[in-house]
């Protein structure tokens, strides 16, 4: 009987074919990936409509994962993949603890579910309602937003509330771009599937999608960890200023060390314009690249 590493094939949400690492096992595959660099897996597994985790691996007879249900289960695991890549090749950082742990999806967890979460130990994606959102496995920058949750975590630890709330949502909305650059919008490809052209957020206008773009309009609220979705705005605007004027190859750098060298879990939006400029000064010096950063943030009323 042949066992180990096998490369199957599926159908997405959205119905594109894609390659996966798989592994056979007893005549069964498995959405298993032991290809990559790391003492871990990259493992996907279903909740069957339930709310209990991790659920059961997501399998296959034949290794074409090509029924409709499974478009999930296939993304979840195709895009957890090229999160792990993009760490690794970009930043040489071996999954979200840095020490190669196995990352663990779940996908159609609860019913009609329009959410995603990680839960401190593996990510979680609801199905979606089919009006509000698809499934959300179905949208890389998602996946990767839920991730860098992750990382985060592990790194600067930024407290889920207010302003340290709002960066942990910002810095998972900016590599969600940085992991899927084709445009500054989070969740396209999932969100609303029955209307075109809309987001659920915008980095280079967040007003579109109700969200301030300058502490002017700072949202005090006790609601969301102080409004954490919302006021994520005014970082997000300042990451996509500085994406423009100093190029995404430097903003990914500067984000990632000002991450996991500077910030902190009380770190508020005063001290992320700190800690970025810090990583600037680290990696550039202080010349047009610092005063790029520099304005970003003046921008956005943030000094
Ligand atoms: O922003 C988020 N979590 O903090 C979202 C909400 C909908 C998408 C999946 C998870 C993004
Ligand atoms: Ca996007
Ligand atoms: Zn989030």
């Amino acid at each position: 009987v042949t066992e180990g590493a096998t490369t199957g094939y599926g159908y997405g949400v959205l119905g594109d074919y894609k390659s996966l690492k798989t592994y056979s096992a007893n005549g069964t595959y498995y959405l298993y990936d032991t290809t990559k660099p790391m003492s871990g897996v990259i493992e996907t597994r279903t909740a069957n409509y339930g709310s209990s985790l991790p659920g059961s691996y997501s399998v296959d007879s034949n290794n074409a994962f090509t029924s409709t249900s499974q478009g999930a289960d296939v993304d979840a695991h195709y895009y957890a993949g090229t999160v792990y890549d993009y760490y690794y090749n970009t930043h040489g950082r071996n999954s979200y603890d840095n020490n190669g742990a196995t990352i663990r999806s779940t996908v159609h967890y609860g019913s009609n579910y329009n959410n995603a979460f990680w839960n401190g130990a593996q990510m979680v994606y609801g199905d979606g309602d089919g009006s509000t959102f698809d499934p959300l496995s179905g949208a890389q920058d998602v996946v990767a937003h839920e991730i860098t949750h992750a990382v985060i975590e592990r790194t600067a630890g930024l407290r889920y509330q207010d302003q340290s709330g709002a960066l942990n949502e910002s810095m998972a909305d900016v590599f969600g771009y940085f992991v899927e650059p084709e445009d500054f919008l989070l969740g396209e490809d999932v969100y609303t599937p029955n209307k075109s052209g809309d987001a659920l957020r915008s980095l280079s206008n967040p007003d579109a999608y109700g969200q301030p773009s300058h502490m002017d309009d700072y949202y005090y609220t006790s609601s969301d960890n102080g409004g954490v979705h919302t006021n994520s705005g005014i970082p997000n605007k300042a990451a996509y200023l500085t994406i423009q004027s100093i190029g995404k190859t430097k903003a990914e750098k500067i984000y990632y060390r000002a991450m996991s060298v500077y910030l902190t879990p009380t770190s508020n939006f005063s001290a992320a314009r700190s800690a970025l400029l810090q990583a600037t000064s680290d990696l550039y010096g202080t010349g047009s690249t610092y005063n790029s950063v520099a304005s970003a943030w003046s921008q956005v009323g943030v000094n």
